[in-house]
């Protein structure tokens, strides 16, 4: 039997799951203070390490009879889906930010912490950088300038899978759109098992989220930036963790912002309206770029168990599919059963280079 543990940090929370072979034993969200989610990335990692090893020890489980470790892959460059052994290559871009900044760089550097001083094995499957973009979508008016894929890839092929499971169909014969709300927001084309189009939730476009801009006005951002005279470390701090539901209302928890909205606070209010129909323009889009042939749209992520936000998003875009909702995330078994299929040989465990 293969001993399991899932490490998953987002950019609010450290979801740590156990299991033996492809059955959850246990599993926690964590939920972070705003003082620890808000410490530069890389300060975080004792946190998010003692939150990981307090689990272990609640559940009477310690590193040492583990097999694998299965982390939620971070900021690589640009790959294919599918599972990959962590690697000292791997470990050097995660840890030195190359490719960005996000807390699932620091998943992958827990993992291999256990790997190195326990001599576990370490994954990752379909990290946030997995790109099967087509060429169109990446073209911008500015030469040197590409839009480029980070999502939440894991998150979203797994619920589009469960989707098609629930349809008896396969999911590369169907065309989904699947959102993804949680700390960031990203909206997938899911084309026959591709993802041919999505906004980059990280720090590039798309809708405002609990902690992140998404798409600006240009020329109006350019102003800002200058008024201020912030360097590209500031402009990326401020995109990546420091905007959106944050700059609007103080928070990234969207339940406290729900809550006033619910008792009639205007600006509360006002704020998920405003989320409400930019998700909805995502939508949209992606919608355009399949052409119209959208068999269902997938809602999912922290965000999903808001039925006010649902509520408010559905008028603006049921003309184009059945819409379901999968709050959440499947996550935890999608991570599991990665690890668990290149550790029985039913898939072959790719290389990061
Ligand atoms: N029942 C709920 N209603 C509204 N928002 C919720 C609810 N549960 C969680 N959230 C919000 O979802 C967001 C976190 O989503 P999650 O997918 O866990 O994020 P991440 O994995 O990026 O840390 C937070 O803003 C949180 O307040
Ligand atoms: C980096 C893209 C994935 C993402 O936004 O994750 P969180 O919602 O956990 O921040």
């Amino acid at each position: 039997m293969l001993k399991i543990l899932v490490v998953n940090l987002g950019s609010t929370s450290t979801k740590v799951a156990y299991y033996e072979d492809t059955t959850a034993v246990a599993g926690e969200n964590i939920k972070h203070s705003k003082e620890i989610v808000q410490k530069e990335m890389i300060d975080q990692i004792e946190d998010r390490m003692k939150a990981v090893n307090n689990f272990l020890s609640a559940n009477d489980l310690s590193p040492e009879m583990l097999d694998v470790v299965s982390a939620r892959g971070g900021l690589l460059k640009p790959i294919q889906g599918g599972t990959y052994e962590v690697n000292s290559e791997m470990v050097e871009d995660v840890k030195t930010f190359k490719y960005g900044k996000h807390a699932s760089n620091l998943s992958t550097m827990i993992a291999y912490e256990y790997q190195q001083q326990y001599g576990v094995k370490a994954f990752i499957t379909d990290p946030v950088v997995v790109d099967e973009l087509i060429d169109p979508v990446r073209m911008t008016g500015i030469k040197g300038i590409e839009r480029i894929s980070i999502f939440h890839a894991l998150n979203q092929k797994a619920v589009a899978r469960k989707y098609a499971e629930s349809i008896s169909k396969k999911y590369d014969e169907l065309n989904l759109i699947v959102v993804h709300m949680g700390g960031g927001i990203t909206a997938g084309a899911h084309m026959q098992g591709r993802v041919i189009d999505v906004n980059n939730g990280l720090a590039g476009d798309g809708p405002m989220s609990p902690t992140r801009a998404g798409t600006l006005p240009s020329s109006e951002f350019a102003k800002y930036i200058i008024d201020n005279a912030l360097s590209y470390d500031e402009v990326y701090n401020i995109l990546s963790r420091g905007s959106g539901f944050i700059s609007l209302a103080g928070t990234e928890d969207a339940l406290e912002i729900e809550k006033k909205a619910l008792n009639g606070d205007r600006e509360s209010i006002e704020i998920y309206e405003a989320a409400a129909v930019q998700i909805a323009k995502e939508i949209g889009s992606r919608a355009a770029v399949l052409k119209g042939n959208v068999d269902a749209i997938l809602f999912t992520g922290g965000l999903a168990y808001s039925n006010y936000l649902i509520d408010m998003i559905t008028p603006y875009i049921s003309f184009i599919a059945e819409t379901k909702v999968y709050p959440g995330e499947k996550e935890m078994e999608a991570l599991a059963l990665g690890a668990y299929r290149v550790m029985t040989g039913t898939e072959e465990v790719q290389t990061y280079t």
